[in-house]
């Protein structure tokens, strides 16, 4: 186990268990108190559940807030804050702490193991319109703390990276226990509605960012000339396609993608921005019919699903879920719920995962997870020794 430095905190949480921050390079969303509960439900009916909501008379912000977990069946966690609130800065929470990696889960062999078991599934694959083209596999890290973990603080830190949408959201947790929250920084949009006008900005295909000009200048060369890559991020790009051509009266997409970058990765990336057919598609029906996209799941959609289960070795939960807002006019943000950690009491669970393909190599994808788990291991201070 390795010690290192640390963050930490208040002696207690207090009321900031319905705290909720979105932080986007463009826009910034914080809500204190919870005034109502969005009955829960599967992704298929959130739209329907949403407009019901907002259908009702009632007192309190025209907004609900909230979290779609990663599986589209279970019951997502969204709510109409009590208000608006100012965002905290987070600097005079700050205490150092120890805080170490207690646990791989699964250890990085295991996953390697699960990305060849995946690899061969997908090779055996029959040809067809249903078969098993490509699933995401995630791993975690827990990681523990001395005293109690402040979300907003870690929010904050992860913040330095002007590039991500830093998130604070909070989890449904059983009765009597602590506070849980879903806490990150995320590169990619799901789906953004503003009137009639919907982008989405997906990401798939990645390597590390090294911080040496020449050096990443070979690896995102070598990233936008990947066939593997490429591969991985078109099918992103067609699921999202395909869910918003029938909503949509115009629709665009570049036919390469680009480069994103962050902190600490290289992304392939497309921007595709519509027009909707109506107005009364909204965002939370958008994102909806979106998640969970190839970019955190796989394609075909029930298939990766099935495969998930059967490799992962874990519940992710509101990881790889979405995270954002709707408000009564069906304006929204959605973002994928990734580069995360889940946080409850003094300790918390990061993810990371990366997308399989045919042409995967194991040791690639134990690598390209480690990278992604740099985000949050950099703004607790943990460093990457025990990474790989
Ligand atoms: C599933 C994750 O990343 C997704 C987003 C960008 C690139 C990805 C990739 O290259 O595999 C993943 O699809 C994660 O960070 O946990």
């Amino acid at each position: 186990m390795s010690a290192a430095r640390a963050i930490e905190v208040r002696d207690s949480i207090g009321d900031i268990a319905s705290l909720f921050r979105l932080h986007a390079p463009d826009r910034r969303l914080a809500t204190d108190g919870l005034q109502a509960r969005l009955p829960s439900g599967p992704a298929a009916t959130l739209g329907e559940r949403v407009a019901a909501f907002f259908a009702a008379p009632r007192i309190g912000p025209d907004l609900l807030v909230g979290a779609l977990p990663f599986d589209p069946h279970h019951d997502d966690a969204l709510y109409q804050p009590a208000r608006l609130s100012a965002s905290a800065s987070g600097a005079a929470l700050s205490t150092l702490e120890p805080l170490l990696v207690a646990a791989e889960l699964p250890p990085a062999a295991d996953y390697a193991d699960a990305v060849a078991r995946c690899v061969s599934r997908l090779r055996e694959a029959p040809a067809g319109d249903d078969a098993l083209r490509k699933v995401v596999l995630a791993r975690g890290l827990r990681v523990e703390s001395a005293a109690l973990i402040d979300p907003n603080l870690l929010a904050v830190r992860l913040g330095s990276d002007a590039s991500v949408t830093t998130y604070v959201v909070p989890l449904p947790v059983a009765s009597g226990d602590a506070p849980a929250w879903l806490v990150g920084a995320t590169p990619e949009l799901l789906v953004s509605r503003r009137g009639r006008a919907v982008v989405s900005h997906p990401l798939a295909g990645s390597a590390r960012r090294v911080g040496n000009a020449a050096e990443d200048r070979l690896r995102t060369d070598a990233l936008l000339a990947s066939d593997k890559d490429l591969h991985e991020h078109r099918f992103v790009v067609e699921a999202i396609l395909d869910g918003l051509a029938p909503l949509c009266s115009q629709l665009q997409a570049p036919p390469r993608p680009s480069l994103h970058a962050t902190a600490t990765m290289w992304h392939l990336a497309t921007r595709i921005t519509g027009t909707l057919k109506r107005d009364d598609i909204s965002s939370a029906m958008l994102a909806g019919v979106l998640h969970p996209t190839p970019a955190v799941c796989g394609t075909p959609r029930l298939q990766a699903l099935q495969a998930i289960r059967e490799l992962e070795p874990f519940d992710r939960g509101f990881y790889a879920g979405a995270v954002g807002w709707t408000d009564a006019s069906g304006d929204g943000d959605w973002y994928v719920a990734i580069r995360c950690a889940r946080v409850q009491g003094h300790a918390m669970h990061l993810f990371a995962g990366a997308g399989i393909v045919t042409d995967s190599q194991p040791a690639l994808e134990v690598d390209e997870t480690a990278a992604k788990f740099m985000a949050l291991r950099n703004a607790l201070g943990i460093d990457d020794a025990r990474a790989a």
